[in-house]
């Protein structure tokens, strides 16, 4: 699995990235071949700078501003020789904004859920976000449970097992990741992106994709996961 950085195109809208706070009215395109991904989780969680770390591979310290509205990334990310094109969508996680990005849930194909494991609240409200999701979005979309900034191991809140836990519950893929580090960042999107693909072009002699088995054997492979 491989990203491709160089062929990649990025038509970030955010108001955010660049540190002004404006609203930006997107027209969404649900028939182009750009595969929907949206971020969503409380507000602070990290989405946008999971984003940025996913795209740019940077991270961007220092005082936090809220998405307003919604953005999106477009990126395309090499799987298996296979180009998919995945179209990211940053959701603002505030309450206020929450009408507008319902619309986006209908034609998402993905669907990354975001909590802070610094932060009780953050988690507990991935139970809300899960019944938003399950009443907005296609029943067939891919959800992956993401425990973000695993970097701040002093201040964490949630354990691991916890987050381990609740995605068996639901039965989804988990991973910690880190948008300061970069830890888990492209592994969380190219498993998607995998499962994405394998959904599209499935071979009859093609054993079924697993994304919890590959996700566990990456994290294995990276060893990612020991200074937790
Ligand atoms: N240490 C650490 N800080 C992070 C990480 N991810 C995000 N942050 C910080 O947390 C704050 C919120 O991050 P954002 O990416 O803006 O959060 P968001 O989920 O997009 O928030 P909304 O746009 O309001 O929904 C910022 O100050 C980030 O620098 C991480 O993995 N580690």
């Amino acid at each position: 699995v491989k990203t491709n950085s160089e062929h990649h195109q990025t038509f970030t809208t955010r108001s955010k990235l660049n540190g002004l706070v404006k609203p930006t009215k997107m027209t969404h395109n649900s028939h182009s071949d750009w595969i929907s991904t949206i971020l969503v989780g409380d507000s602070g969680v990290g989405k946008t700078s999971l984003l940025v770390q996913f795209d740019q591979g940077k991270f961007i310290p220092g005082s936090f501003s809220a998405t307003v509205g919604i953005g999106f990334t477009n990126k395309v990310v090499t799987v298996d020789d296979v180009k998919v094109k995945l179209q990211i969508w940053d959701t603002a996680g505030q309450e206020r904004f929450r009408s507008v990005t319902h619309a986006y849930y209908r034609d998402a194909h993905a669907l990354l859920l975001l909590y802070d494991i610094t932060s009780k609240t953050s988690f507990d409200n991935i139970r809300a976000w899960l019944t938003e999701v399950h009443e907005y979005a296609q029943s067939d979309v891919v959800i992956m449970l993401l425990g973000n900034k695993a970097d701040m191991s002093s201040d964490r809140a949630i354990r691991r097992d916890e987050g381990e836990r609740l995605a068996r519950e639901y039965s989804v893929p988990f991973m910690e990741t880190s948008a300061k580090t970069g830890v888990n960042v492209e592994l969380a999107f190219t498993a998607v992106a995998k499962e994405l693909k394998h959904r599209a072009v499935q071979h009859p002699n093609e054993p079924k994709f697993q994304i919890h088995e590959y996700i566990e054997a990456q994290k294995e492979k990276s060893g990612c996961c020991s200074y937790f």
